[in-house]
């Protein structure tokens, strides 16, 4: 029996890894995926914004990060996944923004479970060109994520600029020298070939990676520093009221505040509201309907590092229709 092909998707917060599983299910319809997403946050928010596929196709491993304390969970979805006779052929995974993807990476090189029934097909870095420079400089976990991987999607090209994206390129090609590069827009390629390359080599790679594992032993071994808040409420949202706190927040905070998903229930509008914000970024777009009889409920993560929980929690409330 063959293995599946897995393809393991890295990328610091809000680089576009979840644009791209869906570029992937649309460039490739006539592959059966199954996707694990590693989600940072106590509520799940990244499996609604994965569009055009079956939600029973859809594992969420929620409130960790794969590369520290999720393993033993990974490991019992695969175990499930091969079991269960689900019908897939090629497995997706996407790691959190703040994974260092050696640990789940390791797995599938060396366990001699996951080796028999799955074959490592390419480790894909998303890399944002308009922040990644200063990321760089604070977060040795996107040297890590850019180090391992062997296809390097340069993201968000049309925000950078070409002068930007070219000093991002040079940085990538110091840190590794090894990885296909390519830019993009929305995580979507010229050449869309990435799946069944079975390009990744790991002995290439490691060298580089385990001189990287010595010089970060400073970062926080489970989050690496970086903390989430979540929230939720039935109470209706005030859309003006939110969109001016979260620009002034937003601007406010811009060196510790790195990602906000939202889905939002606004007062007057009857389709969910999906808010993205990366660093100072905000997009705002139309989602499902709310059904009738279904709960109403704006469920929003908030990433970041020394969050004031109390005062942010304070301010969201002040944000529903009193
Ligand atoms: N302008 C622009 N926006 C982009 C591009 N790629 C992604 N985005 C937007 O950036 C935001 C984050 O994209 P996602 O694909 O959710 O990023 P992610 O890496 O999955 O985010 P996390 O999983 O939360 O770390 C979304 O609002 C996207 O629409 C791009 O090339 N250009």
């Amino acid at each position: 029996m063959s293995k599946i092909p897995v393809t393991i998707i890295t990328g610091f917060l809000g680089t576009g890894k979840t644009s791209l599983l869906n570029q992937l299910i649309s460039s490739y319809p006539d592959k059966k995926f199954a996707i694990i997403e590693n989600e940072f946050g106590e509520i799940n928010i990244d499996s609604e914004l994965v569009t055009n596929i079956k939600n029973e196709n859809i594992f969420e491993l929620s409130n960790g990060c794969i590369c520290c304390s999720l393993n033993d969970e990974l490991y019992v979805v695969l175990q499930n996944l091969i079991q269960s006779n689900h019908q897939f052929n090629h497995l997706l995974i996407e790691t959190t923004g703040i994974a260092d993807p050696g640990g789940i990476l390791a797995s599938f090189i060396t366990d001699p479970f996951i080796k028999k029934e799955f074959e490592l097909d390419a480790v894909i870095c998303l890399v944002d060109a308009t922040n990644a420079s200063h990321i760089l400089n604070k977060e040795i976990v996107l040297t890590k994520q850019i180090a391992i991987s062997d296809q390097i999607l340069l993201n968000k090209t049309d925000l950078a600029g070409r002068e930007k994206t070219n000093l991002v390129r040079a940085e990538i090609e110091k840190i590794n020298q090894f990885a296909k590069i390519e830019e993009c827009v929305f995580a979507k390629p010229k050449n869309m070939n990435l799946l069944d390359s079975f390009s990744y080599d790991p002995s290439k790679i490691y060298q580089f990676v385990l001189g990287l594992e010595i010089n970060s032993n400073s970062t926080n071994e489970l989050t690496h520093g970086i903390e989430n808040m979540c929230y939720t409420s039935t109470i209706p949202m005030d859309q003006m009221k939110l969109g001016m706190w979260l620009d002034a927040f937003l601007k406010f905070n811009q060196d510790s505040i790195y990602r906000i998903k939202g889905i939002l229930y606004l007062q007057g509008v009857d389709k969910r509201i999906i808010l993205q914000s990366v660093h100072t970024q905000i997009q705002a777009t139309v989602g499902k309907s709310w059904e009738t009889g279904e709960l109403k409920e704006s469920k929003i993560v908030i990433i970041g590092k020394q969050l004031n929980r109390k005062v942010i929690e304070r301010n969201l409330k002040e944000l529903h229709i009193h």
